[in-house]
Formats: C-alpha cells, structure tokens, sequence
C-alpha cells in the first residue's frame, strides 16, 4: 500500500510539473479496421491520463504476438501490456514474465473484481490466481444467411440446432444453388473444434481439462471428437461444404460475405462485420448457437479470444501506468464502446447490464447470442475450457490432421487418432520443460 501511494505520488508529481510522461508499450493482435479503433482508445486513454502515454502496436496474429513477445523478452526490450490469446495463458504463467493483475489488484481499492463475469474470471484463473485482465471475450457461434435460407425454402426463423439438422440444411442449400453455394464454409481452424467438443461436454486432456493439475495427455480421440471428425467430413464428401486454408479467418468470413456459403462458424467478434458486410451485399444474417449432435450431453461455451498481460521487468513506475491502462481498457464504457464495435461481449456484468437495460439487445439481438450462449453452458471442467500450456502445438495437429482428412489421406478415425497422439507428445515435450 505504502510503495503503492509512493508510485501515485511520482506520477502526480510527474504530471504537475510537467515532466516526461510515462511512456508504456500496448501491443495487440486485433487486425483490420480495429487497429484504428484500439489507437482511439489508447487516445481516449492518453486524454484523460495527461501523465501517461500508451503507445499502442499492431503486432500481427494472436500467434505472431505471441512469438513477438518470447523474442522481445529474451532481447530485454518487452512491451508493459500485450493482448495474447486464451489458450496463451498457461505458457504466459509457466513463463513467469507477467506481473499478475491479481496482484496489483490487491491493492488497488478502487477496482472491483466482483464486476466481472465470473465464467470470463474462471477461464482466466490459474491455481486460483488471476494473472492477466480479461478483455477481448468470445465465443463461437452460427452464422446463417436468412435470404439464401428463404429462398432455399428454409425456414430463416429456425437455423440447425443438430449436426444431423446441419448437414441437412447445407445438402438442401447446396442443391437448391446447383453448388453455387454451398452450404457450410469451415473456417479450418482447430477452435471450432474445441468449442463444439465444450459443446457437447467433452475434454480435450486429463486432469479435468488440466484445472486440477498439470495435464499429461490429450485425451480427444473419443465420441465427441470422432462425431465432429465426421460430421465435417461427411459434408466434404457430398460437396456441401468447402473448407479454407488453416486458420485462414478472412477468407471464411469472405466465404459467408460474398455469399458462397450459406453457414458459418465465426467468432462473435464477428457480429458487427457481418452486420455491415451483410448490408452492403444485400442480405439478411441470423446468429444462433453452435450445433451439436442430437444425442450429445448439455455442455457449454468456452471463453475465447484474449486478455491483457502485464509484462515485468519494467520499473514500478511504469508498471503501475500499465495498470492503470488495462483496468480502462477493461472499464464499462470502454467494453461497452468494444462490444458494440466488435460483437466481442462485455466482460463485466455492469456494463451487459446497461446494454439490456438501454434496449440495445432489442435492437442487435445478433449481439446477445454468444453472451446467451455462455450464460446458458453448463458449469464443468469440459465447459470451462482446458489449459494446457503445449496449446498452439496440440491446434496445429488437429489442423493438420483435419487437413489429411479433407483431402481423403485419413479417416476421421485415423485422422483424429493421429491428432490426439502429436497433441500428447506436445504435452510431455511441454512438461519436459516446465
Ligand atoms: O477470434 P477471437 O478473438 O474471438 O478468438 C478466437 C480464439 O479464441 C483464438 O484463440
């Protein structure tokens, strides 16, 4: 508390005699037009805060900032705040690099951490610790196009709730368009498949996703993981369905935007493109929650997208500016500004409390889907989501076993087998070294 009021009293004292700012280093990893919008916040921030200046840096994909972050570590020229994404977390701890925010939350009397959604609080503490504040959250929903759905003679109103409902709808679009359109565009990205393991109440390793201990195997090869496997490739099989490169985001979104397919699988990052995309090429979207086999169990939606660390090694100085920054960034009006500009839903319940209120979800119901989605999962191991620190490496084997599956080399029980064995290797190489 003491060290604390000394740090407020520097930075007081810098701003009153108008000395140097503070100067802190933001790097994120939101493309596209939210660059612009991250550099207005950081103004807005650098407005209203006269003694700090946030420096904000595009610094590529969730995976290239992350890379970026290990080698700027290692060349002591870290930034104080970096955006790094949900399945980053364990190896952001096992690193030791960040300053927990729980920490500095401690003793900061005016922040209140009962204001945040607990789902978004459980997916981000580790061995009951919070090390970095939530921010950008997210989960994965259905995009559907209500036009082609009607013209189709879909019903626009009643988008597939079951896998078998799915392949169903994307067989009826793909034959009403002669192939014109199809009916699913698969974003081939491995998170669709974790959220609809999640969704179907299934684990992705031991040690209850890893949240009662460090975890030593994969452990996906099973009925859910199998039903997905098929499920995707039964549509690449009847020609319902057309995949994009590995983690090719624009390109799925391009996929649903120029109307090539009729349904897709996206972040609900997503919501407020689509809205504007949707209008600009002449149709109607829907929003609704992930499919699942009809026979699965109730699971739930895990919390994607990414959260703000706090990088050490920075005098205190500095890490209390940084501070500062993340708890605007994590503030109200800001998730509020963040949500609304995005589709990525508030991570604090004041803030979905004012939107509900306000009549905003009336108006953008596409933007409450997701929120919907998270408040209705079940509360398990298998809904919160696993940490495993060997993450990135257990995606790229699922992506390149669905790759092989896609192009006829695998089954999916042999592309899935395969999967689950690199994604174990990559667990005991991790614990190898942490
Ligand atoms: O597209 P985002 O930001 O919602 O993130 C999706 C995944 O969680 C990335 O790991």
């Amino acid at each position: 508390m003491k060290k604390l009021f000394v740090v407020f009293l520097l930075l007081a004292l810098v701003a009153t005699l108008g000395l140097a700012k503070v100067q802190i280093q933001f790097w994120h990893a939101m493309g596209g037009w939210r660059i612009d919008f991250l550099a207005q916040q950081a103004e807005k921030f650098n407005a209203t805060h006269p003694d700090i200046e946030v420096q904000v840096q595009y610094t590529g994909s969730y995976r290239d900032t992350l890379n970026k972050l290990i080698a700027a570590v290692q060349a002591g020229t870290a930034p104080h705040v970096v955006q790094v994404f949900d399945v980053g977390t364990q190896i952001m701890v096992d690193g030791g690099i960040a300053v927990p925010v729980g920490d500095l939350m401690a003793k900061d009397p005016t922040f209140d951490l009962g204001n945040f959604l607990p789902q978004v609080l459980s997916y981000y503490r580790v061995n009951g610790k919070l090390y970095s504040m939530p921010f950008n959250s997210s989960n994965a929903i259905l995009y559907y196009n209500k036009t082609l759905f009607k013209e189709a003679g879909l019903d626009p109103n009643n988008p597939p709730r079951t896998f078998e409902e799915f392949k169903d709808a994307a067989r009826k679009i793909t034959k009403y368009y002669q192939g014109n359109v199809v009916g699913f565009g698969f974003n081939l990205h491995s998170w669709f498949f974790e959220q609809l393991m999640a969704a179907q109440s299934a684990p992705m390793c031991d040690n209850n996703n890893g949240r009662t201990g460090r975890p030593t195997k994969a452990l996906f090869n099973n009925e859910a993981g199998l039903k997905i496997f098929e499920w995707l490739n039964d549509m690449k099989r009847e020609g319902t369905m057309i995949e994009t490169k590995v983690e090719d985001w624009t390109g799925a979104r391009n996929l649903f935007i120029s109307q090539k397919a009729a349904m897709l699988l996206s972040s609900t990052s997503d919501v407020a493109l689509m809205m504007s995309a949707s209008k600009e090429n002449g149709f109607e979207f829907g929003t609704a929650f992930l499919p699942t086999p009809a026979d699965a169990p109730a699971g739930g939606a895990v919390i994607g997208g990414g959260s703000l660390w706090i990088i050490g090694g920075h005098p205190d100085i500095e890490t209390q500016a940084a501070w500062e920054f993340v708890k605007f960034m994590a503030d109200t009006e800001q998730q509020i500004e963040w949500h609304q500009a995005t589709g990525y839903f508030p991570v604090r319940k004041d803030a979905v409390e004012q939107l509900l209120f306000s009549g905003y979800y009336a108006q953008y119901p596409d933007h409450l889907t997701a929120l919907m989605q998270l408040l209705l999962s079940e509360q398990n191991y298998n809904a919160r989501g696993a940490i495993i620190g060997a993450y990135p490496e257990i995606r790229t084997a699922i992506e390149q076993n669905l790759e092989k599956m896609f192009g006829g080399e695998l089954t999916p029980a042999e592309a899935l087998k395969k999967a689950e064995e690199a994604a174990t290797r990559a667990i005991k190489e991790y614990n190898e070294v942490y």
